[in-house]
């Protein structure tokens, strides 16, 4: 049954932007032919032109001259420039990125066939290297070669060797400006007279902990606060002129970072600053699976659907970076019955008849997983059914080699690239089972719960979609606000333009930057009600107003909140999420216990985009995507995508973004404009915003403050669970209100504030 269909086998593996379909076997070899013969036709006309440019050379020469350098220098920039993607594979896929290294190599060969020139046995291109100068005149041409090929196969080293080098020829006649502490000359940027990052200018922010010379890039885990150095260590350090001996500050690294990536980022924005290049991101090479390997378990799949009587054939194969799917065509349940015949030969014989057929259920495949991964030694499998859009069912297998989705490669994508031109806030997710690339716009899910295991890359997440907005969206577009309870996942930003405070650690002042932004929120409705502007695009584009940022709050740990103030967290997580949207507020969630107390019904509703990493039970994969399957997740980056607009997830590997790349992102904006680096809100706004706790100075009074009030004076007597009884509301908001009439009346609210609910079940009321 499965062999005649099987010649319908689509496979898609990866590569580029997506899943490009490969031709069957059959097909493979007649297009190997035609690639062959279209290879033989390039190279001979390749070469034909190559003899034709010989033969002319002589009259080419004397039309064109050394204008001829500069014809064949505008048509290789003509071809860079059109065919840029093209061009960037091919580097890529070649060794043609190191280009300078090769270009190293032949200005090698020069200088080597030089110095043969200088001993006599150099011929004629060796003599005329060094101008037939045998004597100080060629020595000099040699000398200078061999420092530009040192200088092109290792730019580092052979710079730094050339500056000491120089620095050792000119240092008796050099006046010592550069005393340790003194300004840098670093100046990057457009007014050509930026000044140079200062400790200062950092404020009140930490600054990476100093590390040797020898270090291209600091930690930026390893952050501490600034401390001045003693008096007495400054003086020893300034005795010392040898610079790579001495530590390095955030300064020295910025400006490295900035020197490598900077001076290449060409997209300027309005306001002065720079967009980091992509370059700034790792470029991974993807691992390529084979393809037999993925027939042959195709194969596998329908032989183990066989033997347990169910009829199907693998037709399409999407190789991903996690997960290869198998697409499965299910086929016929058979109705048959026996008729008895006479053979030629007159002996009875008994056949099978069909008398009709129905279509093999789903339900009957999708059961089978376990059995499946059985026979294919698979540590779990996920079945889709159906895959949305296709009559197929979609059966997930692991790849024996996980392969991971570098951030750059998604970025690289069209997909990501159409979406960034309409939308600031576009981020970079992952990859699909296909290979295809999965990009989203934060400003359209509007908020974003991610919940997983630990270990199951949540983290790893949060960076990837933080450095995506960094790529694309200067402080005046975008300012974070970062909750980290755990205190090392989000640190590294904490010296960040883009933050609108520094990185949030403490869980009570977490709370007050809620209250902030629900503040936040209201002020900015009432300024877009004085402009009449429905949203904040509109309002971004009315003529002479300030730009308000979009304002993008990280939680990495929201069960750490939770417990803190539960009924505090959630109703405010609820109001933002309900109302932030059209003010440029959106909520990035993140969760390592996917249970219902943290998870509350409140919250899911009001997160309608969610993501889920691997977690421990079906119950937990329930509570976030309302559908079981992270459970079978395989960690490190595997996740169920849960669109808005989606009616099922849709498994994507996660793009990875690895601390390095973090570093250079968080170094590349340090190094510009570190003077415009002023915080929107103050850490002591936040302290103070919830020192006075449930009370807070702006919160509005409870709705049945006024009852409550009448019952107090009815009564002469109130407490909270006496509020619990006669209102019938849960004891949180019971000892609130309890407190707010006892404020009123001029009591003390201390007293009594301890009362214990009279009824617990009362508490989920
Ligand atoms: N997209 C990814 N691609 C490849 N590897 C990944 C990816 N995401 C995470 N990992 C791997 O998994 C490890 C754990 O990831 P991460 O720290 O993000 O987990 P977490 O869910 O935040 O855990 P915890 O809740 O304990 O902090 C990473 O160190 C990394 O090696």
């Amino acid at each position: 049954m499965s062999i005649k269909k099987k010649s319908k086998l689509n496979i898609n593996s990866r590569g580029g932007m997506g899943g490009k379909s490969k031709s069957r076997p059959s097909r493979a070899s007649s297009s190997k032919t035609s690639d062959a013969a279209g290879t033989i036709i390039k190279v001979v006309i390749g070469l034909g032109i190559i003899a034709l440019i010989i033969s002319q050379w002589q009259t080419i020469g004397a039309v064109f001259g050394f204008g001829l350098i500069l014809l064949v220098l505008g048509i290789t920039v003509a071809v860079a420039v059109f065919k840029r993607e093209a061009v960037l594979e091919f580097a890529r896929k070649t060794t043609f990125i190191y280009w300078y290294r090769w270009l190293g190599a032949i200005v090698l060969v020069g200088a080597v066939w030089g110095l043969l020139g200088i001993m006599g046995t150099g011929g004629v291109v060796g003599n005329s290297i060094i101008n037939s100068d045998t004597g100080f005149g060629g020595f000099l041409r040699v000398t200078g070669l061999f420092i530009l090929a040192l200088v092109l196969i290792i730019p580092a080293a052979g710079w730094a060797v050339t500056k000491w080098l120089f620095g050792g020829i000119t240092r008796p006649f050099r006046v010592d400006k550069e005393r340790p502490g003194a300004e840098g000359t670093y100046q990057p940027g457009l007014n050509g007279n930026r000044p140079p990052l200062r400790q200062s200018m950092i404020g009140d922010r930490p600054v990476l902990e100093r590390k040797p010379a020898a270090e291209t890039a600091v930690p930026a885990s390893t952050m501490v606060q600034a401390e001045e150095k003693p008096s007495v260590e400054k003086e020893a350090a300034a005795k010392t002129d040898k610079d790579a001996k001495e530590p390095r500050d955030l300064k020295q690294v910025s400006q490295d970072v900035w020197k490598k990536y900077g001076e290449t980022a060409t997209l300027l924005t309005a306001d002065g600053w720079r967009l980091p290049p992509v370059e700034i991101l790792d470029y991974t090479p993807e691992i390529e699976y084979g393809e037999a390997d993925n027939q042959e378990r195709a194969r596998m799949i329908e032989e183990a659907l066989g033997s347990y009587g169910v009829e199907a054939a693998v037709v399409q194969i999407n190789a991903g970076p996690t997960v290869t799917q198998f697409g499965v065509e299910p086929g016929w349940d058979r109705r048959v019955k026996e008729v008895k015949e006479k053979d030629k030969d007159g002996n009875p014989v008994t056949k099978q008849v069909e008398t009709g057929r129905t279509r093999v259920k789903v339900d009957r495949i999708s059961s089978l997983s376990n059995d499946l991964a059985l026979a294919l030694a698979a540590p779990s499998i996920r079945i889709e059914a159906p895959i949305p859009g296709k009559s197929l069912v979609g059966i997930e297998v692991p790849n024996t080699m996980l392969g991971s989705v570098s951030m750059r490669s998604v970025i690289e994508t069209t997909a990501f690239q159409k979406l960034k031109a309409k939308a600031p806030l576009a981020v970079a997710l992952g990859k699909g089972a296909g290979g295809e690339a999965v990009v989203g716009d934060l400003a359209k899910m509007p908020h974003l719960l991610i919940a997983g295991a630990t270990g199951s890359g949540k983290t790893v997440c949060l960076n990837a979609l933080i450095c995506c907005l960094l790529m694309n969206n200067t402080p005046n577009d975008v300012r974070f606000i970062m909750v980290d309870p755990k205190r090392v996942e989000l640190t590294p930003y904490n010296s960040m333009p883009h933050l609108a405070a520094p990185v949030i650690v403490d869980v009570d002042k977490a709370i007050g930057a809620l209250k902030w932004l629900a503040g936040e929120m209201d002020r900015r409705y009432k300024q877009m009600a004085e402009v009449t502007a429905r949203n904040i695009d509109a309002y971004n584009k009315k003529p002479g107003i300030e730009k308000m940022p979009y304002l993008v709050l990280v939680i990495d740990e929201l069960a750490d909140l939770m417990m803190a103030g539960f009924d505090d967290v959630e109703h405010l997580l609820c109001r933002l999420a309900q109302m932030a949207r059209a003010v440029g507020i959106h909520l990035v969630v993140a969760t390592q216990r996917p249970s219902v107390d943290v998870i509350t019904g409140l919250i899911k509703a009001n997160f309608p985009t969610r993501i889920s990493f691997a977690v421990t039970s079906q119950v937990d994969s329930r509570t976030i995507l309302d559908s079981v399957g992270a459970e079978k997740l395989l960690g490190r980056g595997d996740m169920l995508y849960m669109p808005t607009d989606a009616a099922k997830p849709k498994r994507l590997q996660g793009c990875y973004v690895s601390d390095q790349e973090t570093e250079r992102m968080v170094y590349f904006w340090n190094g510009q404009h570190p003077e415009a680096n002023s915080p929107m809100l103050k850490v002591e706004e936040l302290a103070t915003a919830q020192t006075p706790g449930i009370l807070g100075g702006t919160q509005p009074r409870d709705s049945l403050f006024d009852t409550a009030m009448q019952l107090a004076q009815e009564s002469g007597n109130i407490s909270a669970s006496f509020l619990q009884r006669k209102l019938h509301i849960g004891y949180p908001r019971a000892a609130r209100l309890a407190d707010e009439v006892k404020e009123a009346l001029g009591q003390d609210t201390e007293d009594g504030g301890a009362e214990v609910p009279a009824d617990d079940d009362t508490l989920l009321r």
